[in-house]
C-alpha cells in the first residue's frame, strides 16, 4: 500500500500537535519508516509542528531538508523487532543520546513500515512504563560510555539475538564501560583473542570489526568494552564480587545472572544475549533495565 499518507493519518497527525501540548509531552516521536515518500514525510513534520524525533532503521536517513531544528533523528537496528521492542530500542536510544529524559512524556505516531498509514497514536510516560527510567533516574547510561558505542553494542547484540550465527542460535555477553573494576572481577577462560592488536584496530565503532566480534561471540565468556568502544577483550570469565538485591526474573541462567551481578559493583553496563531465546537484556546497577524480545514471526511493525 503506497501512495499518500491516507486520511485518517493525515487527521491524526494534524491532531498530534493540540493532544501533545494538552497531555504535556514534549516530544512527538515518529516512525518515519512508515512513510515512503521523502516530500510526504516533510509535509507530514511541518502539519505536526511540535519537537519531533524521526525513528528509522535506514542507516543514511536524515531528517527533511529545512527541518533539522525541529526535528532530531534516531537510528534503531535494521532487524526485525516486535513493535514494543523497537518502542523500547528508540526510547532507549534517544536517551543514550540525551533527546528524552525521565520523567518525559513523549507522543507516538507509528504504523507499518512502507505503508503510509499512520495508524497508531500512543502517549508514553518516561518513568512508569520504561523501567530504565525508574531504576536510574537521569543518566540511562554510565558517564565514561559514548553513545555511539552503545548503540553500536545494542546493535551487534540484537542482530545476533535474531539472526544467531550461521544458522545457530547464540548467546553472548558485552560488559561496556567502567572496565578496570569490571576486569579485576573478572579472569580470562580462553587466551584473549584481541590481545596483542592496537586499539585503533580493535573499536567496536569500526564496522570492519563486525564479524570478528560476531564470530568471537561464539567463544564461551563476555566482551569486555571500554567505554570509548575499545574490546579489551573477549572470552572473560566474570566473577563478581556483588549480589543482587533481587532475584532476577525466572527462567534467566548463569549468563544473565553474571551480567547483572557485575553492574552491582560496578557502573558498567551488561549486554546480555540469550542463546534460549534470542532476548536481549541490558542490566545496570544490579537490574534488568530493558529487555527486547526476538520477534516470532518475521515483519517490520512500525513502532
Ligand atoms: N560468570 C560468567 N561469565 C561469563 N560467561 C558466563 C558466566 N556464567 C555463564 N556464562 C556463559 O553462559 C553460558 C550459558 O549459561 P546458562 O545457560 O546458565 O545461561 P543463561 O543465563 O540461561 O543464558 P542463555 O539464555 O544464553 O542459555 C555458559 O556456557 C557460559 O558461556
Amino acid at each position: 500500500m503506497t501512495g499518500p499518507l491516507k486520511i485518517l493519518s493525515r487527521s491524526m497527525v494534524r491532531h498530534s500537535h493540540a493532544i501533545a501540548r494538552e497531555v504535556g509531552a514534549r516530544v512527538i516521536m515518529v516512525h518515519a519508516d512508515v512513510i515512503v515518500e521523502g516530500g510526504e514525510l516533510q509535509a507530514l513534520v511541518e502539519d505536526v509542528n511540535f519537537r519531533v524525533i524521526l525513528v528509522s532503521r535506514k542507516a543514511g536517513f536524515h531528517a527533511p531538508g529545512g527541518l533539522e531544528e525541529m526535528c532530531s533523528v534516531v537510528h534503531i537496528p535494521d532487524i526485525a523487532m516486535t513493535r514494543a521492542g523497537q518502542v523500547k530500542v528508540a526510547t532507549l536510544v534517544a536517551a543514550a543520546e540525551s533527546l528524552i529524559q525521565a520523567g518525559d512524556r513523549i507522543l507516538c505516531l507509528t504504523g507499518i513500515d512502507g505503508s503510509n498509514a499512520i495508524d497508531t497514536m500512543m502517549v508514553l510516560d518516561m518513568g512508569t512504563e520504561i523501567e530504565l527510567f525508574t531504576s536510574m533516574a537521569a543518566d540511562p547510561l554510565p558517564k565514561d560510555v559514548a553513545p555511539a558505542v552503545f548503540e553500536r553494542i545494542l546493535t551487534l547484540a540484537s542482530e545476533l539475538g535474531v539472526e544467531g550465527r550461521e544458522g545457530r542460535a547464540v548467546g553472548t555477553l558485552f560488559v561496556v564501560g567502567d572496565h578496570e573494576r569490571t576486569l579485576s572481577q573478572s579472569h580470562q577462560l580462553v587466551f584473549n583473542p584481541f590481545h596483542g592488536y592496537p586499539e585503533e584496530e580493535r573499536n567496536i565503532l569500526d564496522p570492519r570489526l563486525e564479524e570478528t566480534i560476531k564470530e568471537f561471540s561464539a567463544i564461551d565468556g563476555a566482551f569486555v568494552v571500554r567505554g570509548d568502544g575499545v574490546v579489551l577483550s573477549a572470552g572473560r570469565y566474570l566473577a563478581p564480587r556483588g549480589k543482587l538485591d533481587e532475584p532476577l526474573p525466572q527462567g534467566l541462567g548463569t549468563r544473565h545472572e553474571a551480567a547483572a551481578t557485575v553492574t552491582v559493583t560496578t557502573s558498567a553496563l551488561a549486554v546480555c544475549v540469550s542463546q534460549s531465546t534470542g532476548t536481549v537484556s541490558i542490566f545496570k546497577r544490579g537490574r534488568l533495565i530493558l529487555d527486547i524480545q526476538k520477534p516470532r514471526g518475521q515483519g517490520t511493525d512500525g513502532l
